[in-house]
């Protein structure tokens, strides 16, 4: 796959549970590597149907899918792990795995992927830190929250800094402060050169995020198959927040090798720690 080629391609994609009628019709469109993506639109206009489309556990109908350079509708069905272990999932229902603890979840892509467990505490340690559930490293699913769950399910998404991050509604189950957390997880993921979708209801967080490309669905068809809608428009937008946000938004957590930290600058820290006391609300 060349630099420049989009990481998913999608041409005139439908898709049809059974023989009824398409949930999704005539969907073109092009996710270029390292950008951040909203899919947007009203419940059963088929968000999760395209998410499912792009984490390869639903095959289009018709059409045609390029994913990481390859048509992905013509692979043989056992080459498609090789795809899989590139995606990072964050599904709406979760699905942990309810007989291990929290930790245990986080840890299962780098198990899978083979790190060896003296490497493994401290980027599951950071990443438990990072959603606020160092206290509830050994508690089962069974006995979380379902915004504990929903925080369990992204970190283990993106502790292996997969190619892409496709989730599902991941702020559905917590509340505005701790939602803004987990975006600014995903946007400091997203700054190491993960392509990120998120399907979502929530207008603030997308307002949070100007440089975002929004995709909307409605109906099953995508509103607008070039990407090129952005929320709120740039032109709108005050000079000099788009700084402070940036800098607020620095990534500070675990998996950033220490390498690519900025070190030594404390304002970056004091601005993350002012950005926090306010909910990450813009002054
Ligand atoms: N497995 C399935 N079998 C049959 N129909 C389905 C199936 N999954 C989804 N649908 C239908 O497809 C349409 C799109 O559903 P989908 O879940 O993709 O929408 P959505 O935009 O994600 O909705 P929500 O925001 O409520 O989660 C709906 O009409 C839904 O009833």
């Amino acid at each position: 796959m060349d630099s420049d080629d989009p990481i998913v391609h999608l041409d005139n994609v439908g898709l049809r549970y059974g023989t009824d009628k398409e949930v999704l019709s005539g969907v073109s469109c092009s996710l270029d590597a390292g950008r951040f993506y909203f899919l947007t639109g009203a419940s059963g206009a088929g968000k999760t149907s395209l998410l499912k489309i792009l984490y390869l556990a639903q095959t289009p109908s018709r059409g045609a899918m390029r994913m990481f350079g390859t048509d992905m509708l013509t692979i043989p069905q056992s080459r498609l792990p090789e795809f899989r272990r590139r995606l990072g999932v964050v599904f709406q229902d979760f699905r942990l795995v309810e007989h291990m603890s929290a930790y245990d979840n986080i840890a299962l892509p780098l198990r899978v992927a083979g790190v060896r467990e003296r490497d493994l505490a401290e980027p599951v340690e950071d990443m438990l830190s990072w959603v606020g559930l160092e206290h509830r490293a050994r508690a089962k699913p069974a006995t979380l929250s379902g915004g504990e769950q929903q925080r369990v399910a992204i970190a283990r998404a993106v502790i292996s800094r997969p190619d892409m991050l496709v989730a599902d509604e991941p702020t559905g189950n917590v509340d505005p402060d701790m939602a803004m957390k987990l975006l600014s997880l995903f946007y400091a993921l997203n700054r190491l050169g993960t392509t990120i979708v998120v399907a979502t209801h929530d207008l603030n967080l997308v307002r949070q995020m100007p440089d975002a490309t929004i995709m909307r669905l409605d109906k099953g068809r995508l509103m607008d198959p070039t990407g090129a809608l952005r929320y709120p428009p740039r032109a709108e937008r005050p000079a000099g927040k788009r700084e402070l946000y940036d800098r607020a938004m620095r990534p500070t957590i675990g998996f950033v090798k220490a390498d690519e930290h900025d070190s030594g600058d404390d304002s970056v820290a004091a601005d993350v720690e002012a950005a926090e006391k306010r909910g990450w609300e813009m002054p």
